[in-house]
């Protein structure tokens, strides 16, 4: 099954056009084109049931979210043809950019079962940022990213610091207990683009890391995002880096939560990790450790 977000990006509808002819010209495919929100999670349900031989998404990491939402668990193979504005997992993963050079892992690569993070029943493959992150995900509308790209998020950022009130979070685990003005759970070592809050994070092992912000308020926002953007925010004493594979937030008000790049919801909330809970076409040099599903 092909799954097209065709507002991903600025170029997912071409590009899932470009794959459906390839893929149609050498075999049978039921092609699926996302009208709402929500909707990639129902194509990949029904790809589960039919027990399709793989499910490959074309869009960025909302859509790759959406579809783990629908597959996790059920051992079908998911493609990546990243297609959105940042494709945060697909640069972890290394998948090619190009869009027949990514539909040719279906042939070339191997399927690999990796971990995924779960909060409050929700999938995750990247992240769940609580705190000031959530903040600004809340705010950026889909057509201020198709206009700005990622820097849709650096224009909100500034915008939210200047009102913020800060959160205080308390966090729980492995029988600790953490007050905390931002929290953000890895499940993978990117975030943004380029930048890495979680950089011992490893898809293929049964643990979360999770990187502890203790300070809150604007200022403080502001010393981590340029801490975070120089690689040296696990140096700062305000920063705890843990790696658990369970964990529990609450925050007083209620701090919103965001997971790859969406909102989600609000604190509280439980945050687990569900190893080998999905299996994904990598690039042959990408597909160490782990599970091999098939070759
Ligand atoms: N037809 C549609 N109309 C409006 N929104 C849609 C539609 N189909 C899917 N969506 C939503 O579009 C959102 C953005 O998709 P996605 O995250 O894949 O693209 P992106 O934001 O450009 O990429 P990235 O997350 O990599 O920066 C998702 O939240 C998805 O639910």
């Amino acid at each position: 099954m092909l799954i097209v977000n065709p507002v991903a990006g600025r170029h997912a509808r071409q590009v899932g056009e470009q794959v459906r002819r390839h893929l149609e010209s050498r075999e049978t495919c039921l092609c699926r084109q996302t009208g709402s929100r929500g909707a990639a999670t129902a194509f990949a349900r029904e790809a589960a049931a039919l027990g399709v031989r793989a499910v490959i998404v074309v869009g960025g990491d909302g859509t790759v979210n959406e579809v783990i939402n629908g597959l996790a668990g059920s051992g079908v193979p998911l493609l990546i043809i990243p297609a959105g504005t940042t494709n945060v997992f697909a640069r972890e993963m290394a998948l090619p950019g190009d869009p027949l050079a990514a539909l040719a892992l279906l042939e070339q690569g191997r399927a690999r079962a990796l971990s995924l993070g779960r909060i409050n029943g929700r999938y995750f493959m990247l992240m769940a940022g609580i705190g000031f992150d959530a903040e600004v995900v809340s705010r950026v509308s889909l057509g201020l990213k198709r206009r700005l790209g990622r820097w849709a998020y650096v224009l909100v950022g500034l915008r939210t610091l200047a009102g913020y009130k800060g959160h205080a979070l308390r966090v729980i685990a492995d029988g600790h207990c953490w007050s905390a003005g931002a929290l953000v759970a890895g499940n993978a070592r990117l975030y943004g683009g380029p930048f890495s809050i979680t950089p011992r994070a490893d898809t293929h092992d049964a643990l979360l890391d999770v990187c502890i912000f203790s300070g809150q308020g604007p200022l403080k926002m502001l010393k981590y995002a340029w801490e975070i953007m120089r690689g040296v925010h696990l140096r700062d004493p305000e920063v705890t880096y843990l790696r658990c594979a369970e964990l529990e937030v609450e925050a007083k008000p209620p701090a919103y939560v965001q997971v790859d790049g969406e909102l989600l919801g609000r604190t509280p909330c439980r945050i687990a990790v569900c190893p080998d809970a999905i299996t994904i076409f990598l690039p042959q040099e990408q597909a160490k450790g782990g599970t091999a599903e098939c070759a």
